[in-house]
């Protein structure tokens, strides 16, 4: 396990320019997540640098708000005897409380972000939205690919007609972040293709239409893939998506918060092909790991790229999008209406499901539940994966860690597989 400093050594390493106290708040808010602590960090600085034309004095005071509000919350948990009280490693508990008032000191509200400290080039990246439209930006600043038209015209109006009716009953998910329950801000569900068993009762079958978008989806990025650098560690066939995680935006400010897509079920740099209908809505798009597979030009890690999708269009994320990039579909001020969607959009993102990674295989952390799947972003391990506590919950994570051998849990998987196959036919 690492310690507060070694976490704030790394966030360090990420943002070489930004000063230790800041970042050593944000370690704090985010619980001692380095992950979390970055986009506290980021988020800070974007919405700073958004609004240069508001007084100091304002910002200061909605500043100060929010991380009132934030450490009122941290008290509460901390004061509530019932729910484990936030475990940040090397403080204690009176450290943390003592710090988290800290933040609501008025020198350091005014030296959030510093200006002074961080050298010019960070500054002027720093700050930067760039727009991409042309396909050939986007796959060289990105680990993406963007195909417009990529569904016959009929195919695509007819599967948003259906996806429309069926994202009424679409759900919002319920997740914690930073210890509280909060809900998706835009509805989803999950969907398999016919040849899979649904073996959750929240999962629903690729409707026909789906099923045809889902095959010229697949031939497409195949075909892509044969130009493409094949990771070691990937799946090596042909991608074969079976599953598909659909959201809906009903209006202009819903949204997905900055994440990337988890893996504990699609394994190590998946593919994920991601279909958009209806209304167009900027995809953002921000490198937060290490590139050091150099598959992408050089960027500053707050350098934001956006990308509007338009309806019909499919963005492929490739590997290592998900182990070192996030992505996010933002809120918007205002959009064009959509002749059949009016204010909505849809999202069918087609994943490949791998048995190897299914139920069976995952580990189960100290508190009896399924592990999930994590990879390092950052530092010498950067490339590796591990297995960590899933709960996010007030009772916090158990200290559960084991890291991924692929090639161990491949041999796991087929002795598996020969051991089946010997109950069912014995004889053979
Ligand atoms: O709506 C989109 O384009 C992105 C959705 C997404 O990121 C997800 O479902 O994980
Ligand atoms: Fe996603």
């Amino acid at each position: 396990m690492e310690t507060f400093k070694e976490k704030l050594q790394q966030l360090k390493l990420l943002l070489p320019g930004a000063r230790e106290q800041n970042l050593s708040v944000s370690l704090r808010l985010s619980n001692g997540e380095v992950e979390k602590a970055l986009n506290i960090y980021l988020e800070q600085r974007e919405r700073h640098d958004k609004s240069p034309f508001e007084s100091k004095q304002s910002k200061l005071e909605s500043f100060i708000k929010e991380k009132q509000a934030d450490n009122k919350d941290i008290e509460k948990n901390d004061n509530n005897p019932s729910s484990n009280k936030r475990k940040i490693e090397g403080l204690t508990e009176k450290t943390v409380n003592k710090d988290s008032k800290k933040s609501l000191n008025l020198q350091e509200a005014l030296r959030w972000p510093s200006k002074t400290n961080e050298p010019t080039v960070e500054k002027r990246i720093r700050s930067q939205t760039l727009r991409l439209y042309r396909p050939e930006d986007i796959s060289v600043r990105t680990p993406c690919t963007l195909i417009n038209n990529v569904l016959p015209k009929e195919l695509a109006n007819s599967l948003l007609r259906i996806m429309l009716k069926e994202s009424d009953t679409f759900k919002r998910n319920q997740g914690f972040l930073f210890g509280q329950l909060s809900t998706t801000p835009h509805t989803s569900q999950y969907y398999v293709s016919n040849e899979m068993k649904v073996e959750s009762s929240n999962a629903r079958h690729f409707p026909p239409e789906m099923e045809q978008a889902k095959i010229i989806i697949m031939n497409v990025i195949n075909e892509k893939r044969k130009e493409r650098k094949i990771y070691e560690y990937e799946e090596q066939g042909d991608w074969n998506p079976n599953i598909a995680a659909t959201n809906c935006y009903a209006d202009s400010k819903e949204c997905v918060n900055w994440h990337s897509d988890k893996l504990t079920h699609l394994g190590p740099l998946p593919i994920i092909g991601s279909l958009s209908l209806g209304v167009t809505r900027q995809f953002r798009l921000r490198r937060f790991g290490n590139d050091s597979l150099n598959i992408t030009k050089p960027s500053s890690p707050s350098t934001i790229y956006s990308i509007p999708l338009v309806h019909n269009s499919l963005i492929i994320m490739w590997p290592p999008c998900q182990e070192l990039w996030k992505h996010e579909v933002c809120p918007q001020n205002s959009i064009d209406q959509h002749p059949i969607a009016g204010s909505k959009r849809i999202n069918i993102t087609f994943r490949q499901f791998r048995d190897e990674y299914g139920n069976e295989m995952t580990p189960i952390c100290n508190h009896g539940e399924l592990c999930m799947l994590k990879p390092v972003f950052n530092g010498r391990n950067v490339g590796r994966y591990f297995y960590t506590c899933n709960a996010g919950g007030p009772e916090g994570k158990c200290d559960f860690f084991e890291w991924l051998n692929i090639d161990k849990k491949k041999k796991d998987f087929e002795e598996r597989l020969r051991i089946l196959e010997n109950k069912r036919n014995p004889d053979k």
